[in-house]
């Protein structure tokens, strides 16, 4: 079938050509001058009448959007100005559209959307080395629905650049109108400009309590854009004014048009507030249910923090394992006690010596405080129950224990093996170097685990509240932004009439302004000072 772009007009297959190159620089010129350039006749007739019959039949699904909005889509108003200042006033859209996954796969639209060197080509023309197809899955190629009475009012778009393709006009009315670029970025309102505009060319009528710098009279001149069917439309949205006028309350034929959006880095997906606004739902991935995104998190979430649990109950368990509790261990010294007496004793499991009066807990405190029993606890808790007798009979307590050396386990306590001594005294050793160091630290580890499941917890608030959390950052970004607002940018202008923003545009085909003489010299220095001598 082909992609359905006319190639003999828009060569944009082969874009190393000459003609390719003109066409760009024309584009950008008009682009950076006017604020739009057009394609007429971008798609053949057949490939249009495809695309308006897929919009045609896709229309009466279209989500409707019936909502007012001031002219840079600000989401709150300036309490300190007027209701009907420029600023304030609220102007109703109406608007239909439909999404991008109800297009038909390898129908019209898609096949241009998903055609690399059509993206390419909208590169070049708004002067983006790369640029990425929109990863939304509602807004990357749309396409809006007009009805009779519906119009788009006055505003600037969000987005640096927007690519339409016109698909089908109403009898009358539904144009698309727009000035040249009147601001420089979205922290400039451009208020004086936009006020007589409003004034003079739509239902509102607004004050401006911002003074016209200028103070020219005349308004911004607005044209009309050529909008025949199958015309491909390119214009600086976030800084050309621009509407799509009332189409008439009798007409029979809806206004169709796509918006196909791109972005200067992959993977770049619309707000879910935008989502919502224009297409009726939210949605975050392709062919993912809104519903079935919201189990998997909450699936996701449930899981994560089971695992956290999980690894701290793991570890916990193994440190209790590791430090037996009194009766576990007294049970145990006493059965072996009785296995030594005699294989009849087995009968009684009941221990001979009273179970000890520590708590774990209190063996994590610095050795200082160690009781009697706790030092036995600590000698047991080592692999050492019978040495309970000895060092209980000796008052060790921890701070006697503070000073018993390899030769008193040998000669007081009996402790006949070297290895067995170097085990209790290292482990001495090491419990007083923690002491003194941040006191007795073995129990940071467990706190880190105990904190697991608080992450988890945390983890699934976030996403749970992800919206609200969002909606808060902005609020913050915003007061922010009010407390310390960026500095407006000044256009520099130079002598040959071209500004900051349209000069050099073109030079690499000498379309553009020509260049001075001083920086001629400049460039043939440059030259000199990278060429090599050739001899
Ligand atoms: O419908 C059009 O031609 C332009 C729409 C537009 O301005 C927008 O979607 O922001
Ligand atoms: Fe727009």
């Amino acid at each position: 079938i082909g992609i359905g772009i006319d190639l003999a007009r828009y060569p944009i297959d082969s874009p190393t050509s000459d003609e390719y190159l003109q066409m760009v620089n024309r584009a950008r010129r008009s682009l950076a001058e006017t604020g739009c350039a057009s394609f007429p006749g971008f798609l053949t007739a057949e490939a249009t009448a495809e695309a308006a019959s897929e919009a045609a039949a896709k229309s009466p699904s279209a989500f409707v959007t019936d909502s007012t909005h001031n002219a840079w889509q600000l989401p709150d108003d300036d309490p300190a100005r007027p209701p009907d200042d420029v600023r304030n006033v609220r102007m109703r859209t109406r608007v239909a559209s439909t999404a991008y996954d109800e297009l038909d796969e390898g129908g019209a639209l898609k096949r241009l959307y998903q055609y690399d060197e059509f993206v390419q080509f909208v590169g070049a023309v708004t002067s983006q080395p790369r640029l990425y197809r929109l990863a939304d899955p509602l807004g990357a190629c749309s396409i809006n629905v007009f009805r009779p009475g519906w119009h788009h009012a006055w505003h600037f778009d969000e987005s640096e650049f927007t690519t339409t393709l016109s698909l089908q006009q109403a009898e009358r009315g539904g144009e698309f109108e727009f000035t040249p670029p009147l601001r420089r970025s979205q922290a400039e309102l451009a208020e004086p400009a936009v006020a007589r505009i409003l004034n003079e060319r739509s239902p509102y009528r607004v004050s401006c309590v911002v003074a016209d710098a200028g103070g020219d009279a005349t308004a911004p001149p607005v044209t009309t854009a050529p909008f025949a069917p199958g015309t491909l439309q390119i214009f600086a949205g976030r800084y050309s004014l621009h509407h799509v006028k009332r189409v008439a309350d009798d007409a029979t034929r809806e206004r169709l048009v796509a918006v196909m959006c791109f972005a200067t880095e992959p993977g770049k997906v619309n707000s879910a507030e935008v989502q919502q606004m224009f297409w009726g739902r939210e949605i975050d991935r392709l062919h993912v249910s809104p519903m079935s995104m919201r189990a998997n998190r909450l699936v996701r979430s449930v899981f994560l923090m089971l695992l956290m649990i999980s690894v701290a109950t793991v570890v916990t368990a193994e440190e209790a394992a590791a430090e037996p509790v009194p009766e576990a261990k007294s049970e145990a010294a006493g059965e072996a006690a009785a296995a030594e007496a005699s294989p009849a004793a087995e009968a009684s499991p009941e221990p001979e010596l009273p179970p000890l009066d520590c708590k774990t807990h209190e063996l994590l405190e610095k050795v200082d405080t160690w009781s009697i029993d706790c030092v036995a606890m600590w000698l047991a808790n080592l692999g050492f129950p019978e040495l309970r007798t000895a060092f209980t009979g000796n008052k060790m307590d921890g701070v006697a224990l503070k000073s018993l050396t390899m030769e008193k386990l040998a000669e007081d306590y009996g402790v006949s093996e070297e290895d067995q001594r170097k085990k209790i005294y290292y482990n001495l050793k090491d419990v007083l170097r923690k002491d003194n160091a941040a006191g007795n630290t073995n129990h940071y580890s467990q706190m880190f685990f105990w904190l697991l499941p608080l992450l988890g917890i945390y983890k699934y608030l976030t996403l749970r509240y992800e919206k609200q959390i969002e909606k808060a950052m902005k609020k913050y970004k915003k007061w922010q932004d009010a407390r310390n607002p960026p500095a407006p940018v000044e256009i520099k202008t130079f002598d040959d009439g071209t500004n900051e923003w349209t000069r050099g545009l073109n030079r690499d085909v000498n379309l553009g302004p020509k260049k001075t003489k001083a920086e001629k010299d400049e460039e043939k220095k440059a030259k000199k000072i990278k060429t090599p001598k050739a001899e």
